[in-house]
């Protein structure tokens, strides 16, 4: 067996499930975006974004009361709904009925966000993304990890991985702990970087795509939004980090030419989204 899966065009075509001719919003899916604190609510207003721009039906953000107006004037295609607290996320309760959940860009590690997210946890095994915050506090509460609902989908940076699973001294070492991390909590991690990789359990998935236009603020916060859209539509768990994954990176190989590599910013992403997804199609 091929020790890693190399993510070609190929095999995101055999994964790629195009809209159907009789499609409506609510078989798309509903997904919905937590995260935000005072200073940061750009990071849910890209995600959210990114999210209904990879296909999902409807997109609710779960916000603090500081981001109302700005996701509403940003996204108008987006819901939002809005914690008690004013700066910060206090609970997460929400009576939607959604498919998949992207949670923790933006959100902050504030004493009480933390116990809200071990709520969210204990209460939710949805499909679900893990990023930022999320994995912050994570690594805060080492224990919590056992609330992970099956196949969650964590997407940390190296940094951010390096707080969860302790430091490595090779990229081989790295990647054995990544896999025994997977296997022990039954989740797949994306671990960002270049190139990105996607591992679960024993399965290493290597992506092709991207280049260093994607070294910009709000890029990962992109990409969960992407992740969570594909897990709302019913792909499955490492399927949506494959496709996801490289339909960002696709994004800024094929904006680059036009616009460079220093002035790509996290919106182009977005905005390069629907060409992205259309090289699958041909
Ligand atoms: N517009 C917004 O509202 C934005 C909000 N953001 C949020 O800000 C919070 C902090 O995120 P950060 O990622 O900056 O903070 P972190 O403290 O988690 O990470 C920053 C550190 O990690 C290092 N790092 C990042 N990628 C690395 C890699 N591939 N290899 C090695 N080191 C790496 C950086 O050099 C830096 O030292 C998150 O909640 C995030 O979602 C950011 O996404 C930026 C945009
Ligand atoms: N040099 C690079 N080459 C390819 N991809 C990169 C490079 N630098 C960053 N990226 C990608 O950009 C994203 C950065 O995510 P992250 O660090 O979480 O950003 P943020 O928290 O600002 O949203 C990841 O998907 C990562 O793989
Ligand atoms: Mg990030």
């Amino acid at each position: 067996m091929k020790k890693y899966v190399n993510v070609d065009i190929e095999l995101v075509k055999s994964k790629f499930r195009p809209i159907e001719k009789k499609a409506h919003k609510g078989i798309q899916g509903h997904a919905l975006i937590i995260g935000g604190s005072y200073g940061k609510i750009g990071s849910v207003s890209l995600s959210s974004k990114a999210c209904l721009k990879s296909g999902a039906g409807l997109v609710t953000a779960y916000i603090p009361k500081c981001g109302y107006d700005i996701i509403q004037v940003l996204n108008p295609e987006v819901m939002v709904i809005t914690d008690e607290c004013h700066d910060y996320i206090t609970s997460v309760y929400h009576n939607l009925s959604i498919q998949s959940i992207g949670i923790g860009m933006g959100m902050g590690v504030h004493k009480e966000t933390q116990q809200a997210f071990l709520q969210f946890l204990k209460m939710n095994d949805l499909p679900m993304v893990i990023d930022a915050d999320g994995l912050n506090i994570l690594s805060e509460n080492k224990s919590w990890l056992e609330n992970l609902a099956s196949k969650a989908v964590l997407t940390p940076h190296r940094k951010e991985l390096e707080r969860l699973i302790g430091n490595w001294s090779t990229e081989e070492e790295m990647i054995e702990k990544v896999k025994s991390f997977s296997n022990d909590y039954d989740i797949v991690i994306v671990v960002k970087g270049a190139p990105t990789m996607i591992v679960y359990k024993t399965m290493v998935y290597i992506n092709s795509t991207g280049n260093q236009a994607l070294a910009t603020a709000g890029s990962g916060d992109v990409l969960t939004g992407i992740i969570t859209g594909l897990l709302a539509q019913g792909y499955e768990e490492v399927d949506a980090s494959i496709l996801g994954v490289y339909l960002h990176g696709l994004t800024a190989d094929l904006a680059v030419p036009e616009t460079g590599c220093n002035s790509f910013t996290a919106s182009d992403i977005i905005h390069y989204l629907g060409k992205a997804f259309l090289t699958l199609e041909k």
